[in-house]
């Protein structure tokens, strides 16, 4: 499911040498962290609007806007999304056990 997000980060790190001028996501590196921490924060609005208008397709929609602006916003810092998945995956090792254990499930 996660393989999505690596093609994409590569696609993303290529951009790093790319025209401004022909490529939506060289420009905003162009713009700098400012420019793109600013998308970021739009599209978080964005998202918590669609989600109070309850129309499904339009949360998903305006969620990928939100999720690839912090993917541009983590290959301008450098970051991988694998970093992040890593981070949530090792919370639900910890919070996942509790789960197995109140399930009788533990190894
Ligand atoms: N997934 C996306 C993607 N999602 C959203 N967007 C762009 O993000 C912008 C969303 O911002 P808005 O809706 O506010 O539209 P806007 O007014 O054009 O944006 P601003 O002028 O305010 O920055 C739009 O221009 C979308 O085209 C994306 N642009 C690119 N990608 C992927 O990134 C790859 C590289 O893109 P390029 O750099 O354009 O080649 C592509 O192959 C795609 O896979």
């Amino acid at each position: 499911m996660s393989d999505i997000l690596a093609q994409l980060a590569e696609v993303l790190e290529a951009r790093k040498a790319e025209d401004p001028a022909k490529s939506y996501v060289a420009g905003l590196y162009a713009k700098g962290l400012d420019r793109i921490l600013k998308k970021v924060g739009e599209e978080a609005t964005e998202t918590v609007l669609a989600a109070k208008d309850g129309d499904a397709a339009h949360v998903v929609y305006e969620t990928a806007d939100l999720w690839f602006h912090t993917l541009v916003m983590l290959a301008y810092l450098d970051l991988r999304p694998e970093q992040v998945l890593e981070e949530l995956a090792r919370r639900f090792g910890v919070s996942g056990l509790d789960e197995k254990a109140a399930r009788g499930q533990a190894e």
